[in-house]
């Protein structure tokens, strides 16, 4: 953040941590560098915000950020052994560096964040030379996110997801479509299913998809459908906490569960990948909002 200028349209911010404030003719947005945390994004069209974030959220070196957009690598939750930690591996705990910031003509920011491969106190272990990865950045009419992926000198084998928090009217209320005949683990069983028509929600949900096609959130109460996107990724996980599981966490307030839904594109289990050295995996997702 030091070494590049930020053109108009782009300024740093130092609350709640450090980070780029967007503020354009298309959307305001924010992305912290902790994590490359994008914490709020904003179309000028949109009424409501797209993205959901917990007032009750940390925001400090050592934890996770609850809301907004958590980037998980190099696995996800416990990992496939059951027993990595930190859940969701350091991506989101780690500081990232922007190395570059651009705002176009018609007002969409273009930033890129590379997980700093020079620090690594923060967990005590040295895992980041393993490979580079960035998140290519776009905030403006739409969002659209790369979580780009490279091997150095040795073959990795990771996890990935983009952990996006979304603001709906009510969980209760609202349907998942796209989904349509699709494969899933329940995580809270370990059974697996396939869909039948629109996914919807009348009790903690947590759900992976083992599939490429395309989610959309409608939410008649916002009166609005969000659609998510993906490319180079194999699953979409769909979590609500419902009741309980909110009263347990201790940065997510015990009634917000109905205004929010996870839906996380991912490569999961399943669908981890391998990468020999020097070879390269994107992963990216567009999420777009329709007024209906
Ligand atoms: O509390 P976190 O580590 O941020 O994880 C929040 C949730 O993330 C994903 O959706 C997982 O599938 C859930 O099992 C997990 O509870």
């Amino acid at each position: 953040m030091d070494f590049v200028d930020l053109p108009a349209g782009l300024s740093l911010v130092e609350e709640p941590m450090r980070g780029i404030k967007v503020d354009t003719q298309l959307c305001t947005g924010l992305v912290l560098e902790h994590g490359a945390h994008v914490v709020e994004w904003t179309p000028k069209s949109a009424s409501d915000p797209v993205l959901w974030m917990s007032e009750k959220s940390d925001f400090a070196d050592d934890k996770p950020i609850r809301g907004g957009v958590p980037i998980v690598y190099p696995w996800f939750g416990p990992g496939r052994k059951g027993t990595e930690q930190p859940g969701h591996g350091f991506g989101r705990l780690a500081p990232w560096r922007l190395m570059s910031a651009k705002v176009t003509d018609r007002g969409a920011a273009h930033l890129v964040f590379q997980m700093n491969a020079k620090d690594d106190s923060l967990l005590g272990v040295n895992r980041y030379p393993e490979a580079t990865v960035e998140l290519h950045l776009s905030m403006g009419s739409v969002l659209q996110m790369s979580l780009v992926v490279t091997a150095r000198e040795h073959k990795i084998d990771f996890e990935e997801g983009l952990h996006t928090y979304f603001t709906v009217g009510d969980v209760r209320k609202i349907k998942i479509n796209g989904l349509d005949g699709e494969p899933y683990t329940d995580n809270l069983t370990g059974k697996f299913h396939r869909l039948e028509g629109d996914l919807t929600f009348d009790a903690e949900t947590d759900i992976r998809f083992d599939t490429v096609k395309n989610p959309r959130i409608v939410d008649e109460e916002l009166a609005r459908v969000i659609s998510i996107e993906s490319v180079g990724a194999s699953n979409v996980v769909v979590w609500n906490p419902w009741v309980d599981k909110s009263k347990a966490m201790p940065d997510f307030g015990d009634d917000d569960w109905p205004g929010m839904v996870c839906v996380e594109v991912a490569n999961a289990r399943s669908g981890s990948l391998v990468l020999a050295p020097g070879e390269r995996h994107v992963m990216s997702q567009v999420i777009t909002v329709r007024e209906i």
